[in-house]
């Protein structure tokens, strides 16, 4: 337990630039003062002691304003830092070094029993009101948005934002957010490409349709000029032909 408790107060000094010294870190910091009330009553829990763990969760809500259920599992190197409205449920587990500002929720939904509370992998960041809400596994490295509400598992390495939450970025590739007033319609996109695919046969058809023409041309030609049945045309240099082939539109 001693060497868990150096690492919450180690830690404060890496995450906090405000940390100046030992003295105000032990006496002015909220988040690590509910930390050694929760090793403590968390012991006492898991020996069996009935009453008093809750007890003493109880008297460092009212000396924090961070409340820790008994039960919650929280890892080494974790740091709430300014704590106030902070509470962490019965079956919520938190990995070591996750940093929780004040406000924060890792609460139920109100329609699960037995395990009901998130579960949060190491070095997660979760933003000041942010609430986590249900039986939810939070990877490693999740970075959650201030005043996000996650109401569903977030993947290693990601950062969520909203309410409700969205990832944005996955392993620090930004992924664009669904625009609710945007969204895209598949059955237009369907018409949309069966109505192109028309006009390509058309066109195909259209063409096709051209080299049937010619000879009908040519025998209307032949008959109307009386010409005789065997004429070579390759051999026609006529002004008149070229007229009548560019009538036809070919
Ligand atoms: C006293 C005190 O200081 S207490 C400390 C309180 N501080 C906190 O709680 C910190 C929590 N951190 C955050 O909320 C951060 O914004 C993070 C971690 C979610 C994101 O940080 P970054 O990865 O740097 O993301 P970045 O700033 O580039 O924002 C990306 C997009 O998300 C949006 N965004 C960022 N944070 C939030 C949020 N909390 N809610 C909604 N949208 C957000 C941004 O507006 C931006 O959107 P756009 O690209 O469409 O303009
Ligand atoms: N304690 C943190 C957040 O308020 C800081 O000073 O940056």
């Amino acid at each position: 337990m001693l060497s868990t408790l150096s690492a919450d107060f180690r830690i404060i000094f890496e995450r906090d630039p405000a940390a100046r010294n030992w003295l105000e870190v032990l006496f002015c910091y909220p988040g690590l003062q509910a930390l050694i009330f929760h090793r403590l009553s968390h012991w006492l829990r898991s020996i069996g002691i009935p009453f008093i763990p809750r007890f003493i969760s109880h008297i460092a809500r009212f000396l924090t304003g961070i409340e820790i259920h008994p039960g919650a599992l929280i890892g080494k190197g974790v740091f709430i830092d300014h704590g106030m409205g902070v509470v962490i449920g019965e079956t919520a587990i938190v990995g070591d070094y996750a940093l929780i500002y004040q406000g924060v929720t890792l609460g139920g939904t109100g329609k699960e029993s037995g395990k009901r509370h998130p579960t949060l992998g190491e070095n997660v960041v979760v933003g000041a009101g942010a609430k986590v809400l249900g039986n939810l596994q939070i990877g490693n490295n999740v970075r959650i948005g201030a005043g996000s509400v996650v109401l569903r598992d977030v993947p290693s390495n990601c950062t969520v934002v909203g309410i409700p939450g969205r990832i944005i970025y996955r392993s620090g590739v930004r992924v664009a957010p669904l625009e609710h007033n945007n969204l895209p319609d598949s059955e237009a996109e369907v018409i949309r490409t069966l109505v192109d695919r028309i006009e390509a046969l058309e066109e195909q058809i259209q063409a096709l349709q051209t080299p049937v023409k010619t000879p009908i041309l040519i025998g209307q030609f032949i008959q109307e000029n009386e010409l005789p049945k065997e004429h070579n045309f390759c051999n026609i240099r006529d002004k008149k032909i070229q007229e009548f082939f560019d009538g036809a539109g070919i």
